[in-house]
């Protein structure tokens, strides 16, 4: 992905004019597509369009104007009264000229406004759908695109320096060109095509000299979006209540302060000697703007005192040139343009992503997706993205329909890793995981996922009503009201919900001003009758992580039977380190750091006497006191 490597990879230098014209053809192509942004805006691009086509004619005809009207002036002798009657024509032009600029600039602010805001909508539309559907889990877990989402979707504020300001700030810019270019025009047929020439290109040049300056400030500030927001991550801490109770319990407030501090000078630190390069190294634009100036207003004035031109012309060379200085001016829409085609350039970067086949999406498979014989994991292996260690190596198991599964193992041996894969968040990147003989690589995602739910540890705790936290387990079922009331029940949720102020219609999460905060064992709850209604709704395959962690010994004790006896026809694999939870298994499986260390039914392996018994008598003695350890 460019955005990750581009940047900091050094490639062989090429010779320095190839250097530069890849670089104006790499501007050429992101000024392109810039310009496309424009689509997602006809109409107010069509006003912007023909007010700016006017706008840039306006110049020209007022410097002709301005012409006319001083060689009216010159023409006027002393008591010639009638002679006024003459100014008449070219006094309404120049100022029809200088109204019509004015109400073209204002008109244009509008047009631009409309297109803006259109643009930048849709870009927002595209950064949503990238990161809530098109790109996977994994894909959202690379810094380079996260770095992306985040640079696609800062549309800056009051639509400044967004892609909607960059797309019409170009568009705007074309038309500057156009007015520079009917000015030296004018230039050339009024006094001199070598003159005019010459400014029109001291003036690019003025332009480039600026744009190379200040626009390399923001690529650099670009390339350090990572470093960007992490200071934002420490600026924004203390507004987080989690992370505030932490704060004030260890206080630790000067240490994030000190944190923010670093983040934010480690993000900055290189930019300050670049910023300071550029503003000293204003001197040649001053040079440049200089020479112009005086090239521009001592030419022609030189030639009206030798009597090549009169005072009319003189006066239509002097705004024709003012005309194409205007070129020159780098005004905020030239950090528009850059900064939000950095924007715009990110966002296609994710939808080159989103295209890749390798996006997680799946895609060969075209029949229907169930599980009727088998899931096999075999010789599966997984290390996650930037990272080098495997988690999983070649791993072999079997999942055969209805069966109940308890996955065992030490923190961090790959358990939730291996639910992810067999979820399809995740791919392996060694041997391949077969339901009923088919990939789940070729298996669609949203069609495996219709198959397939998953409580994961740390499951979504969503600020919506009860009862949608609970539909969403199936959310092509959103409306069941009898389903959700039955998974609360089957999940115990119904012994405290009907004291919450609206029941099941309570909305959940402090975020909203009506809503309620739910225990961490109560969330737990939601979350398992969030797999029960999915279970309704045909799942295949439920599987369950750390589901008891937060419950109470009563409720922990029920969840097993409360799970299998509600759910009969979808496999369930359950990961718990409280054995009790699943000892009554159809098979335990304890998974080891290379592969499977023992499986079978709880009597099985505690008569094997192996890694699972030592763990159960470990956990037993705890409860010595009691008749039963659980
Ligand atoms: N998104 C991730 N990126 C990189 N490494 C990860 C990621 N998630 C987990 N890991 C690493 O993978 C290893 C296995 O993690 P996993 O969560 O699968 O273990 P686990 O067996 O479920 O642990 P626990 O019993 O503590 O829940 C750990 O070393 C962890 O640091």
């Amino acid at each position: 992905m460019p955005a990750d490597t581009g940047r900091e990879t050094r490639t062989p230098r090429s010779p320095a004019p190839l250097r530069a014209v890849a670089a104006i053809r790499r501007l050429f192509a992101s000024r392109w597509q810039l310009l496309r942004q424009l689509r997602q805006a006809p109409g107010a691009t069509t006003s912007l369009t023909v007010l700016e086509t006017l706008a840039a004619v306006a110049p020209t005809l007022s410097a002709l104007g301005l012409g006319w009207l001083v060689s009216r002036l010159e023409g006027i002798g002393e008591g010639d009264d009638f002679a006024w009657d003459g100014l008449v024509a070219p006094l309404v032009l120049v100022s029809a000229m200088f109204i019509l600029q004015e109400v073209l600039a204002a008109l244009g602010e509008v047009a631009q406004y409309a297109a803006t805001g259109q643009i930048d909508r849709s870009i927002r539309r595209a950064v949503r759908a990238a990161s809530l559907r098109g790109l996977s889990v994994a894909q959202l877990e690379v810094p380079a695109i996260v770095d992306d989402l985040a640079r696609a979707s800062d549309v800056g504020e009051g639509m400044l320096r967004s892609p909607g300001s960059a797309a019409t700030g170009q568009l705007r810019l074309l038309f500057r060109f156009l007015a520079a270019g009917s000015a030296t025009v004018l230039l050339s047929v009024v006094f001199s095509p070598l003159l005019a020439v010459v400014l029109l290109v001291m003036s690019l040049c003025i332009r480039a000299l600026i744009r190379r300056q200040w626009m390399g400030l923001v690529d650099a500030w670009d390339a350090r979006e990572r470093y960007r927001r992490r200071s934002v991550y420490w600026t924004e801490l203390g507004r987080i209540p989690e992370a505030g109770k932490d704060i004030r319990m260890f206080g630790l407030g000067r240490w994030v302060v000190g944190r923010r501090t670093a983040a934010f000078i480690e993000f900055l630190d290189p930019l300050w000697p670049l910023r300071r390069k550029v503003q000293i190294g204003q001197w040649p634009v001053a040079i440049v703007t200089t020479v112009s100036g005086v090239l521009a207003l001592l030419v022609p004035s030189l030639a009206m005192r030798a009597g090549a031109i009169d005072a009319a012309d003189l006066v239509v060379c002097l705004s024709a040139a003012f005309a194409i200085f205007q070129m020159s001016a780098m005004g905020h829409e030239a950090f528009d343009i850059e900064y939000g085609s950095g924007a715009v350039e990110a966002l296609e970067r994710l939808r080159e992503m989103e295209r890749k086949p390798a996006s997680d999406a799946g895609a060969a498979h075209s029949g229907p997706v169930g599980f009727e014989t088998s899931i096999r994991c075999e010789g599966v292996s997984f290390t996650y993205p930037g990272t080098t260690a495997p988690v999983i190596r070649n791993l072999d198991l079997e999942i055969k329909p209805r069966e109940v599964i308890g996955l065992v193992g030490r923190n961090g041996v790959g358990k939730t890793t291996l639910i992810r894969l067999l979820a399809a968040v995740y791919r392996p990147d060694g041997g391949s995981i077969l339901v009923d003989g088919v990939d789940l690589v070729d298996i669609p995602a949203e069609q495996w996922h219709a198959r397939v739910s998953v409580v994961f540890q740390d499951f979504g705790r969503f600020p919506a009503t009860l009862a949608d936290n609970i539909a969403i387990g199936a959310s092509e079922h959103l409306v069941d009201r009898e389903g959700v009331r039955r998974a609360a029940r089957l999940a115990g949720i119904d012994r405290w919900s009907d004291d919450l102020p609206a029941g099941l219609d309570t909305v959940l999460g402090r975020e909203f001003d009506d809503g309620v905060d739910l225990s961490g064992g109560q969330w737990q709850s939601v979350a398992i009758a969030r797999a029960l209604f999915a279970a309704q709704h045909g799942r295949d395959l439920l599987v369950f992580d750390e589901p008891t962690a937060h419950l109470d010994a009563r409720s922990e004790a029920a969840f097993f039977d409360r799970v299998t006896d509600a759910i009969d026809d979808a496999a369930i694999v359950l990961i718990s380190h409280r054995l009790g939870t699943i000892r009554h298994a159809d098979r335990i499986v304890m998974l080891g750091p290379d592969g499977i260390i023992e499986q079978g039914s709880h009597d099985e392996l505690v008569e094997g006497d192996g890694e699972y018994a030592r763990l159960f008598a470990l956990q037993a003695s705890q409860f010595a006191e009691s008749a039963s350890p659980f």
